[in-house]
């Protein structure tokens, strides 16, 4: 059975028009690849999170799958269905059954229109919903399966009326309102309090949880996506370097990149901080992607091979299946290793100060055992762990 979406080897790559300056030293223009070979699927009743830092190509491939950039290369698939470079008109009935919630509750929402034409414009614009009646029906429902209850009572209200988390679920609602089968949610929760963010990562999993719809959740915070996904796909300057289910990759990361973000994420308990390892330097330009593996440069494990072989993603192992890892040496499922002493700080993967989580970190369900959080794997993968002292900075 086909999946409800399917992404294969997208790739989006722009060419920056040259500057003066560039004229004048001759150099040619430069060609940015913020995608550059995606796969991944995404089926009904599935959330799948697409993790990286900032810069890390999520976005593009979100505007790709929607259609709105052309991708260079690569498929888009819906139900089976090729929708990759069609045309606006071809697009539209796609663009009803994939829906998009922004990051920015505050900005999407335009201020001067009350919740009630907010959540029924879709309608209109699809020319869906019938009569006047039928589409304030279909606005109500859309609210308060988005949470807004009794839905009746936020119909009149202007976005500067509601709270931010409040706001967030209006524009879902207005995504929900043509009954989507994908929604594609872009840092639906960062700009949110922590309070309300689990509020509305909650939402997205109970819409998930009804069979119907699947959605592709992009966040640069693995912290996150602990408790909501069912899948993660770890991207780095364009492309997936690991994916598998939540709960394995998190409980045995292969890459050393999936390492490097969870540790970046602050664990409530002190004694177990020691060991994280700070991620330094930016995503590189995208447009000087380096030889070889394109983390090598950021990586503490890297050697000579990782500087000429570009690995492609494999299975990490065989059991469980579906952990993938594009690592010359990645670690076997089930690895686990412990904690060393000592404490380090450092801002999160967007560069914020580290704040703890008290929301999502309780239930840990999803999330690894104490003592791997940070701790760097033995270059042989067969050997006893090695861990690296505490506040080890990759370079
Ligand atoms: N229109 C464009 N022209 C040139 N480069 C672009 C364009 N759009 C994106 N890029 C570059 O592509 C890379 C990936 O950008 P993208 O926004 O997809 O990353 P991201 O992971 O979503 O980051 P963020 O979380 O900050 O949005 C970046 O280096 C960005 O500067």
């Amino acid at each position: 059975m086909s999946h409800l979406l399917d992404v294969e080897d997208l790739v989006l790559h722009h060419r920056v028009p040259r500057t003066i300056a560039d004229r004048v030293a001759r150099r040619p223009a430069r060609v940015v690849r913020a995608v550059d070979g995606v796969s991944l699927h995404v089926d009904r009743g599935e959330l799948v999170a697409l993790v990286g830092e900032s810069g890390s190509g999520k976005s593009s491939t979100a505007q790709s799958i929607l259609g709105l950039v052309t991708p260079s290369h690569g498929t888009v698939r819906i139900d089976g269905s090729a929708i990759e470079g069609l045309g606006a008109r071809a697009m539209r009935p796609w663009r009803r059954r994939m829906q998009m919630v922004l990051q920015d509750p505050y900005g999407s929402l335009d201020p001067r229109c009350t919740v009630a034409s907010i959540v029924e414009e879709p309608l209109l614009i699809h020319r869906l919903g019938g009569s006047a009646e039928q589409r304030r029906a279909k606005a109500v429902d859309a609210l308060e399966r988005a949470g807004l209850r009794p839905a009746e009572t936020f119909l009149p209200r202007r976005p500067r009326e509601l709270s931010g988390g409040q706001r967030q679920r209006v524009a879902i609602a207005a995504g929900l309102v043509l009954d989507p089968s994908l929604l594609i949610a872009d840092e639906p929760a960062s700009m949110l309090d922590v309070s309300v963010r689990a509020g509305v990562l909650g939402l997205l999993r109970e819409l998930c949880d009804s069979g119907e719809t699947g959605i592709l959740l992009i966040t640069h915070d693995l912290a996150t996506v602990a408790h909501y996904a069912d899948r993660l796909a770890v991207m780095y300057l364009g492309r997936i370097v690991e994916e598998g289910p939540t709960r394995t990759v998190l409980e045995a990361p292969a890459h050393p990149y999936t390492r490097a973000l969870m540790s970046s994420v602050l664990h409530p308990d002190p004694r177990e901080r020691g060991s994280r390892v700070v991620l330094g330097g930016d995503v590189p330009d995208p447009g000087a992607r380096p030889d070889g593996c394109a983390f090598h440069p950021r990586c503490p494990l890297a050697d000579d091979g990782c500087r000429t072989t570009d690995p492609a993603l494999g299975p990490v192992d065989q059991r469980p299946a579906g952990h993938s890892a594009a690592c010359l040496r990645p670690l076997p499922a089930g690895h686990t290793t412990t904690a060393p002493a000592g404490r380090t700080t450092t801002p999160d993967l967007a560069g914020r100060a580290e704040t703890p989580d008290p929301v999502l970190w309780p239930d840990r369900r999803n999330h690894m055992p104490g003592g791997t959080a940070g701790t760097l794997p033995p270059a042989d993968p067969g050997a006893v762990p090695d861990p690296l002292p505490g506040g080890t900075v990759m370079p």
